[in-house]
């Protein structure tokens, strides 16, 4: 039986770093994957196919809307597995950086099979094989949440591990969950040309974001996708040439839909029911296992990352917390996890930018001594002359200017809100982030716009203004 100083099951998002971080660093790492190729769910039904499609559908949406308005005519009809082609040539050419040998070359024994805990140092490996691992990481990520909806088994239904390998545009799509998945996939099928219905069980879109930023997405949104909320899936059938019937009941109201394809977008569940984690001490909570801010388990020596804690089920973060597992694990280090400056971003058009607290979230937490600076896109000359003036910035800070939380509705907000992350993470306060020159006229300077008032409050609020006026007739 071989013998290891980690052993990593799962290779995906959070695997892939920690075994390749542990390797680099002389450690003897296995790493266990039940795929022929690791990569994961970020790699092969999320993120970067879901990324692929969203840039697929937009190109569309932007050749659809410059006809209108630049008066031209699109002829033809739409190659759909044309925009499947492109997301699968993007797996293609990421796969290389997650690649079994890649990973083989780097000293890490890469295992494709299933693995699962026959003790609390014994990981067997499907039916055969046995590695011992005097320390070991739980990354085997999460899968579909699929709702108990009658009718639903036998009809047929696509999840994210299924949608991108479509050969054909649904007519009409009907998208079940209204969370970052249903809604990026929505609304890039409705630019494909698909007639989408959203159904969603909340009140409305997307809860945990900031309630200013909600109706600017909302409203974005609602132009190309029909959304049903407050309304729940009752049943679903098939009928005689191959459609689904959908009844939905909001209320007293029963409503029913045909599609032609129905997407499950309700929700994750960790992948720890078939570890053989019951072999072990490792203790779960509602499936999601039980970390220190260590990333250590209730077992000590076995350390958990990425989806199958509950904690923040992104791709960066479960690379995050791959990188503080091998520090622990290999050299011993006691660093812990930390989620405070890691933003997400919801990849819809416009897209939605979320770091730190929401300004309810700070109200409650800090209480009413924050500050708020918001300013709308149409105040900003480069999305004016782009003509995408849907969104806006709000930053949230402490009284002393001190960053809290930063959310941005906005056409490319993920990639121009990211200076806020270092500033934040740096301990920078809002206003140094107006003192930085920002070329003209690009989109980061919504965010220096919304800085500047820390500046404006603080010279015509309080006392400032009244030593000021005293200095400049002394001056003069
Ligand atoms: C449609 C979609 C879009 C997304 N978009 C984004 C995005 O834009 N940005 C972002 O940050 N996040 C995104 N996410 C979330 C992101 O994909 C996950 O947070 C991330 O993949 C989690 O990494 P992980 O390492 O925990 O799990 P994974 O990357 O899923 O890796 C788990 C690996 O473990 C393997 N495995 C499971 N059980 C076993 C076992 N018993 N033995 C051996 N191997 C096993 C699996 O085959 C898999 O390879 C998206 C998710 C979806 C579904
Ligand atoms: N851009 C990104 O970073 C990105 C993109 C996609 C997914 N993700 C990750 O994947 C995770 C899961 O995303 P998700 O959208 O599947 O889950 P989610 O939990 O965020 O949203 C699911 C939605 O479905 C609704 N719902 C649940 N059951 C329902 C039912 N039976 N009928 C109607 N509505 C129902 C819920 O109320 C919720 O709004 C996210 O938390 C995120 O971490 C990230």
């Amino acid at each position: 039986m071989r013998k290891y100083d980690l052993v990593v099951i799962g290779g995906g998002a959070g695997g892939l770093t920690a075994a390749a971080g542990a390797a680099s660093m002389g450690a003897k790492v296995a790493l266990i994957e039940k795929e022929k190729q690791p990569g994961g769910d970020c790699l092969h039904y999320g993120c970067v196919p879901s990324k692929a499609l969203i840039e697929a559908a937009k190109k569309i949406h932007t050749a659809r809307f410059a006809a209108d308005e630049f008066g031209f005519v699109l002829q033809g009809e739409l190659d759909f597995p044309a925009a499947i082609r492109r997301v699968k040539a993007a797996i293609a050419h990421i796969q290389k950086h997650d690649d079994a040998d890649r990973f083989r070359n780097m000293g890490v024994d890469v295992f494709q099979g299933f693995g699962r805990f026959k003790d609390e140092h014994h990981v067997e490996i499907g039916h055969g094989d046995v590695v011992y691992g005097k320390r070991i990481v739980i990354s085997t990520g999460s899968r579909p949440v699929i709702p108990p909806i009658e009718g639903l088994a036998e009809t047929g239904f696509l999840t994210n591990e299924t949608v991108f390998d479509l050969q054909r545009l649904p007519k009409r799509l009907i998208v079940v969950g209204a969370g970052p998945i249903g809604l990026e996939l929505a609304q890039s099928f409705a630019r494909f040309g698909s007639q989408v219905t959203v159904i969603e069980y909340a009140a409305g879109l997307l809860g945990r974001e900031d309630q200013d930023i909600v109706p600017y997405i909302r409203a974005a949104l609602e132009k190309e996708l029909t959304f049903l909320f407050n309304a729940k899936v009752h049943k679903i059938e098939k009928l005689v040439g191959g459609e689904k019937r959908v009844t939905v009941l909001r209320g007293d109201e029963s409503i029913l839909l045909d599609a032609d394809e129905i997407l499950i977008a309700t929700g994750r569940r960790p992948n720890t029911d078939q570890l053989g984690l019951e072999n072990t001490g490792v203790q779960l909570d509602k499936g999601y296992v039980v970390v220190k801010e260590t990333l250590q388990t209730t077992v000590p020596h076995i350390y958990a990352i990425g989806d199958v804690l509950r904690a923040f089920p992104f791709t960066h973060a479960a690379g995050m917390e791959g990188k503080i597992v091998v520090g622990n694990a290999v050299f011993g280090l006691r660093r812990k996890v930390n989620y405070e400056h890691v933003p997400w971003v919801t990849y819809t058009d416009p897209e939605i930018f979320h770091l730190g607290l929401t300004e309810q979230e700070a109200r409650e937490k800090i209480g009413v001594e924050i500050r708020v600076y918001k300013v709308t896109l149409d105040d900003v000359d480069r999305f004016v002359a782009d003509r995408e003036m849907n969104g806006m910035v709000k930053v949230i800070t402490d009284e002393k200017g001190l960053i809290l939380g930063a959310h941005t509705v906005g056409k490319g907000a993920g990639d121009w809100m990211q200076e806020i992350v270092y500033a934040k993470q740096s301990g920078h306060k809002i206003g140094n982030i107006s003192n930085v020159v920002h070329p003209y006229p690009t989109h980061g300077a919504a965010l220096q716009r919304a800085a500047d008032q820390y500046w404006r409050k603080k010279l015509f609020e309080g006392v400032v203004p009244k030593i000021l006026k005293m200095y400049i007739r002394w001056f003069r």
